[in-house]
């Protein structure tokens, strides 16, 4: 007679056997699948970005300039664009120190224009393609913010946004396309904003700016699908950067307050190394972002009365706060 003692020792036993028969091989095995994966997609994004010219706006600060040191470790030959040439010197002799400790790394080039002044614009992208002969990975990164209502807001200042983050990059895009065309090769990156898809108030101008960026590079990703060239959108949520500091404001003033959100946002150099994965994994679009814009995102499609509430109960609390 068997006890039932007996009975849960065998049992026990079996539990043992496929534990170590089954789910140990497979677990090993799962863990191995991935880590090659890793690998193959860590090894594919070092050859795409090894050697590629990679030009990158607003690179004097911010998520830009962690872009460029990013980039430019990762072995690109980077082009940095900004409108001061001294930050610009500055940030390549940042970047030749690291290179004593690092091979494949190449010398970088400055471009100085300003984003907002078209003719300068199409000159700068000339002079890449005269210089490098060709652009690999264009990285739209410039930009400025907006703090304001709408009823105070001067049109020149919305106008100023929008040549700045919306006809500065989409110029200088147009300007490089036809480069890529010929080579039916090319990656152009936009970075947009939390923002870019849905608006929160007092940021008409800038809300409005990246809402363009999306609908425009969107278009263009599927235009140039043919001719083999990527496009990203990266939308990041806040990031410690100077942009609130930077922004402008009704009367086209800097703001110059550093608000909370941005202080307490993501690093830029962990958003910069978003885009460097985005951008070697060929991604469509990436929302970079914690959960509650998220969410804010899925609501203002799933269910948009509830996001208008809220945002209007938003503005009503910051007026309060400001009391005005
Ligand atoms: N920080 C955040 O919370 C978020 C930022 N973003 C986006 O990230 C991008 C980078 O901004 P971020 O690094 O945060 O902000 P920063 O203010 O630190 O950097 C902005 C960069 O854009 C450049 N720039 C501004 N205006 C012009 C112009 N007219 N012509 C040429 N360059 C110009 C600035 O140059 P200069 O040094 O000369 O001023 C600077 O290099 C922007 O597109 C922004 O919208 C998106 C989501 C969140
Ligand atoms: C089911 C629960 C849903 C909860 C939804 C709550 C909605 C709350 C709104 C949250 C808004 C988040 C806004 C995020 C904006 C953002 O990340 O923007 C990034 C920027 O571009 C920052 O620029 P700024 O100049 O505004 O600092």
């Amino acid at each position: 007679m068997v006890t039932a003692a007996a009975r849960k020792t065998v049992q026990k036993g079996k539990l043992m056997d496929f534990t170590s028969t089954v789910i140990v091989p497979l677990l090993l095995g799962s863990l191995g699948i991935f880590a090659l994966f890793r690998l193959l997609q860590w090894a594919r994004t070092r050859a795409y970005l090894q050697g590629a010219v990679v030009v990158i706006t607003g690179a004097t600060s911010g998520l830009g300039k962690e872009c460029a040191k990013a980039f430019h470790a990762a072995g690109s030959k980077v082009v940095l664009c900004g409108r001061d040439s001294e930050k610009l010197k500055e940030l390549v002799q940042e970047l030749c120190a690291v290179k004593n400790h690092r091979k494949n790394t190449h010398e970088p080039h400055t471009v100085v224009f300003d984003l907002s002044d078209t003719k300068t614009v199409v000159n700068a992208a000339e002079e890449i393609l005269r210089a490098l002969g060709h652009v690999d990975i264009l990285i739209n990164n410039a930009g400025i913010s907006f703090r304001g209502t709408i009823v105070d807001t001067g049109l020149d200042v919305d106008k100023k946004v929008m040549e700045t983050n919306y006809f500065g990059p989409i110029a200088f895009t147009k300007a490089l396309l036809p480069s890529m065309i010929k080579r039916r090769q090319g990656h152009i990156v936009a970075i947009s904003s939390v923002q870019g898809k849905i608006s929160i108030p007092f940021r008409s101008a800038y809300a409005a700016s990246k809402h363009a960026t999306q609908a425009f590079f969107d278009c263009l990703r599927a235009e140039v699908e043919q001719y083999d060239i990527e496009v990203t959108v990266v939308s990041p949520g806040y990031i410690q950067t100077n942009l609130s500091l930077n922004a402008v404001t009704a009367d086209g003033s800097r703001y110059g307050v550093m608000d909370k959100t941005t202080a307490e946002g993501q690093t830029a150099a962990e958003v910069a190394q978003v885009v460097l994965n985005a951008v070697g994994q060929k991604k469509k679009e990436v929302l970079v972002a914690g959960l509650t814009p998220c969410l804010a995102v899925y609501l203002r499609n799933l269910c948009p009365r509830l996001f208008f509430t809220l945002m209007a109960s938003r503005a009503k609390k910051e007026r309060k706060v400001k009391g005005s």
